[in-house]
């Protein structure tokens, strides 16, 4: 349906509306039963009103109604009936007037605005797409979003059942405040009663003290659990990263996952408390406003309500905007921050290469970009403030011309007058805030999708079976294995691979850089999945056995190893529970490290700064080593570990890899004295094995690996 003929369905059925209403009133009102019936009379009233207006509805849309138009009939019929029933609930027993089968006319004109208002305000947040289905089902999609977080809320509900309680008798008593303060100016204009005036400034009071305690206790329950969803999104998101296969790290960089974790989870969380909170609070002031308003006086309820439409479509198209820069924005902050803790992290490397200026100029580069999209965010902004303050000012002073004329014609008085005013002030604020909620709502939508896509990222890697015998051979297979990295889904780094390593001896690979050996390593530690082909290990594939079982008994001692911070035995314990000092002292004295570290002050305990700053990069290694031994592996990966070491360390190494009883070694190195020892070498080039056998073996063949011998293997 067009904009126009939606607009025409709207007027024709309160048009209807409008005629089936006055014509059931008066033929009630001939037939005498129009001031009877009660509550259920209202009810009755309100579903015959449905019954008549929801066939007339589909006949005007040719039986497919949009969803609001619906929504907005059922609410037009019910909501009179609805809110008798509630002023009948919270009002003195006594005090409410006599209900008659058919809603006062205030009642009904409230109806109308309130489910407008309501309608609109859904529609803003949540709108229904006709025919546009992608559009459609990118907001079913939103909404589900959000629905999700709200799921996500779900034991935290008590206290938000506390809190919306809470919030709810605020925002009534709030609400009462300006009524009272209008009652007690016109009371002071007339002969004093002291009575009547005590009641009313006692009502004042109450209602004032009222809502401040209220609303304390809102903010608080709120707050509380704000933090406790953020606490367990935070955890389930953080628990989701770590199991992720490595790929998917090599794709998202550490800066962009970390501000999912910290800056994404808040937003989201923000959405839900925050904007619930005062979504609620609007709606439920805005309409017990609205009634007090109407109670007052209807034309300057109709004036007032004027500047919620031109709000919206202000706030709409300030949305468009606001959502696009935002999102460029937080592209442009994760940009820097990355560039920022890139050029920290390696400042090392960044001042060996005197890079200094170069990392300046592109961190310049990046504030700039952020700076020109704040300045064109803060233009937009500027002129939505604009408009908004000229749209308030106009209405205002509509109203003040208006309300004049009414208490020169004797129709208001002053302090009614006063009272509107203050609820006109409270109502546009009200109304300013529920446009901006739902607008901010969708906008963190944006972080709750990103959250959500982490969370139901699943590994891409084959489900870890339960394989754990208590006897392992340590027979290790390359069978046809060949692989590819994800961001060069092109270039094969292994091209159908075929090895042995056999249990309890040393392998080398050895072969010029890029040939495909960290491949090999980063396959058999389970790190990446082979495309085609299997490794497997005692005859099953790797993914057949335990997780933890697996990296226990094929540990890892990789080119760069990283250490975390904290204690040297932290570090040489990591990963295994219940490990003891016996046992992490004898991997560090087979790691030759354990005679530095009694060095140490605080020995085992001491603290080695973040990633292990406080270390030489042969010390570093030597703790992970120590960190693989301790683990008592039945394989035991060296990835170039020898690099970095100093001659005393070195031997130790060598010491290690020769005596290592029925231990499968995968050494890459680069040493000569490590390759000759080795039971068998492997020669790997372009991603393929070119040669295999002892070292006197090719050295005889006089291959590649002879003619590689002097350049590669130079000490
Ligand atoms: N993370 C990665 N993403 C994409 N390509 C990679 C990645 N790591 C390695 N490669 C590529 O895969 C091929 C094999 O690299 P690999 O690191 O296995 O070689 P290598 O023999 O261990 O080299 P080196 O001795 O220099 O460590 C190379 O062409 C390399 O550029």
């Amino acid at each position: 349906m067009s904009d126009m003929a939606g607009i025409k369905a709207y007027g024709l059925i309160l048009l209807y509306d409008l005629v089936l209403w006055g014509a059931l009133w008066t033929g009630l009102v001939l037939l005498e039963f129009s001031s009877s019936g009660g509550l259920v009379g209202l009810w009755a009233f309100g579903v015959l009103r449905w019954v008549l207006l929801y066939p007339f509805t589909l006949v005007l849309t040719e039986g497919k109604p949009q969803p609001v138009l619906t929504r907005w009939v059922a609410l037009l019929c019910l909501l009179p009936p609805i809110f008798e029933s509630g002023r009948t609930v919270i009002a003195p027993p006594g005090t409410t007037d006599d209900l008659g089968l058919v809603p006062e006319p205030s009642m009904v004109a409230l109806a109308l605005v309130s489910s407008t208002v309501a309608c609109l305000s859904w529609e803003m947040g949540f709108p229904d797409d006709g025919g546009n289905h992608g559009k459609e089902k990118k907001k079913q999609e939103a909404r589900a979003l959000l629905l999700r977080v709200v799921r996500y809320c779900r034991p935290d509900i008590l206290y938000l059942a506390a809190a919306f309680l809470f919030l709810s008798l605020a925002v009534l008593c709030e609400t009462f405040i300006p009524y009272y303060q209008g009652t007690v100016i016109d009371m002071l204009r007339g002969p004093y009663r002291h009575n009547r005036f005590m009641y009313a400034v006692g009502g004042m009071a109450f209602v004032s003290v009222g809502s401040a305690l209220c609303s304390g206790l809102r903010g608080g329950l709120f707050m509380c659990s704000l933090s406790r969803l953020n606490q367990r999104m935070r955890h389930m998101l953080f628990h989701k990263l770590v199991q992720q296969d490595i790929p998917f790290f090599e794709e998202n960089k550490p800066g962009s996952l970390t501000s999912r974790l910290a800056s994404d989870v808040d937003k989201m969380g923000r959405s839900v408390a925050l904007n619930a909170n005062v979504l609620v609070r609007s709606l439920v002031k805005l309409i017990g406003m609205l009634y007090l308003m109407l109670s007052l006086s209807w034309q300057l309820t109709i004036i007032s309500i004027l500047e919620m439409p031109l709000l919206v479509l202000l706030q709409n198209a300030y949305n468009i905007y606001s959502q696009e820069y935002r999102k460029q924005l937080q592209d442009c902050q994760a940009h820097t921050k990355e560039l920022a803790s890139q050029a920290v992290e390696a400042v090392r490397t960044v001042r060996s290469f005197r890079a200094e200026e170069m990392e300046l100029q592109r961190y310049n580069q990046a504030l700039e970009r952020m700076f020109q999209v704040q300045r064109r965010k803060g233009i937009v902004s500027s002129f939505h403030c604009l408009l908004r303050r000229l749209i308030t000012v106009g209405i205002k002073v509509a109203m003040l011309f208006q309300g004049r004329k009414l208490i020169s014609s004797d129709q208001l008085s002053i302090g009614s007058l006063l009272a509107f005013v203050l609820f006109q002030k409270d109502m546009v604020s009200s109304m300013r805030q529920l446009v901006y909620v739902l607008g901010d709502t969708l906008a963190t939508v944006g972080a709750a999708t990103k959250v959500f896509t982490f969370l139901d990222r699943k590994a891409d890697q084959k489900e870890t079976g339960d394989l754990a015998p208590t006897e392992l051979l340590g027979r290790v297979a390359f069978h046809n294995v060949t692989f590819y990295y994800r961001s060069r889904p092109e270039t094969p780094a292994l091209k159908a691979v075929t090895l042995v390593l056999s249990s309890g001896k040393m392998t080398a690979l050895v072969g010029p850089s890029g040939g495909g050996k960290s491949s090999c390593v980063s396959l058999l530690a389970r790190l990446y999945e082979p495309k085609e082909g299997q490794v497997l290990l005692d005859g099953q594939p790797l993914h057949c056995y335990q997780h933890q079982y697996l990296h226990q008994q094929v540990a890892l001692v990789s080119q760069e190893p990283v250490l975390f911070s904290g204690s040297i035995r932290h570090n040489i314990e990591y990963g295994l529970q219940g490990c003891t000092l016996e046992k992490v002292q004898e991997a560090a004295k087979k790691a030759n490290i354990h005679n530095f570290i009694c060095t140490l002050e605080e020995g085992y305990n001491t603290d080695i700064g973040e990633c292990g700053e406080q270390l030489s990069s042969g010390q570093k290694q030597c703790i992970a080593i120590a960190r693989a031994l301790v683990r008592e592996p039945k394989v035991l990966i060296l990835d170039e570990a020898t690099r970095g070491m100093d001659v005393n360390t070195e031997h130790a190494m060598k010491g290690i890899l020769a005596g290592s009883e029925g231990q499968t070694v995968l050494v890459v190195a680069h040493r000569l004295e490590t390759v000759e020892k080795a039971d068998h070498i492997i020669f790997m080039e372009d991603g393929e094995v070119v040669e295999q056998g002892t070292h006197k073996q090719l050295m005889e063949r006089k291959g590649r690996y002879h003619r590689l011998k002097e350049e590669l293997f130079k000490d």
